[in-house]
């Protein structure tokens, strides 16, 4: 069976007022696949990863051209349900963020705000998302207890147990691992491979060793442009164009 297109941006053109972010970007991609985004910092990575879930819609200045697919549905039609959009494609960024909150609170926050009301149900789900963020045998005995006094590796877990909550068909990481330490970084790679059984899952990364560990294919960007996109052992390997031999040889960026 070949494998199914989940996201495609056909196209893509992004604006900050009169600075032009993304020029023409054509991407795809498919079900249950890892996509790393890699380039120079100010390519565009971050801009173009928060187009597939409109996350720049809150940066009043910004303009977006082109189209964005999820399944068969143009995610900026106007008759889109943000909302419901963010359920299908869920993020998790930089920084781990929870909200001063318990542990079970924080998991289950997803579904409060989408009105979940079914006590039993809730309970279900906070526990399953979090044995999927493979975070479950850490905290299971203290779920009542604040997030933040969790180590930041246990924090980010804690934001993909999150965003895994709602039920996501789509997951973008915008670098999860670059506040972390080396354990704590493995742990989420770990969890990256797992998680691919079940999501799409875009990731942002600076590290060319973690975008060649847990990516079947890799983006690279370079000045607002995709210079090319290819299965990442072939991307690494035997890049097709100068600018991302030289980016993933260490020449520049
Ligand atoms: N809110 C904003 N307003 C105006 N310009 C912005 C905004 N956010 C990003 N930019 C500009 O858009 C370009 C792309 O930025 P972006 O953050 O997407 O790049 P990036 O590749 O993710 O960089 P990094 O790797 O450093 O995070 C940069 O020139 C940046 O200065």
């Amino acid at each position: 069976m070949s494998p199914k297109l989940k996201m495609t941006s056909t196209d893509l053109n992004f604006y900050y007022g009169d600075f032009q972010a993304l020029h023409n970007v054509n991407l795809q991609f498919q079900e249950c696949q890892v996509t790393a985004l890699i380039g120079p910092s100010g390519c565009g990575k971050s801009t173009y990863l928060r187009c597939l879930n409109r996350m720049n819609d809150l940066i009043p200045i910004s303009r977006v051209e082109g189209k964005i697919m999820l399944d068969d549905e143009d995610i900026y039609d106007p008759s889109l349900d943000v909302v419901m959009l963010r359920r299908r494609v869920g993020m998790v960024f930089q920084k781990p963020n929870p909200f001063p909150k318990s542990i079970f609170e924080n998991t289950a926050y997803g579904l409060r705000v989408n009105g979940v009301k079914d006590k039993a149900f809730i309970q279900h789900r906070v526990e399953e998302s979090l044995k999927r963020a493979a975070l479950w045998e850490e905290v299971k005995d203290r779920l009542d207890d604040t997030a933040l006094g969790l180590s930041g590796g246990q924090q980010q877990r804690l934001c993909i147990a999150r965003a895994l909550a709602v039920e996501p068909e789509v997951l973008l990481m915008d670098e999860p691992a670059s506040a972390l330490d080396p354990i704590a970084t493995q742990k989420i790679e770990d969890l990256i491979h797992e998680l691919k059984e079940l999501y799409t899952i875009i990731i942002v990364t600076h590290s060319m060793q973690q975008a060649a560990r847990v990516s079947d294919m890799t983006a690279f960007f370079y000045m607002g442009k995709l210079i090319e996109v290819g299965e990442t052992d072939t991307v690494f390997t035997r890049p097709r164009f100068k600018q991302t031999e030289d980016y993933i040889t260490g020449r520049f960026g």
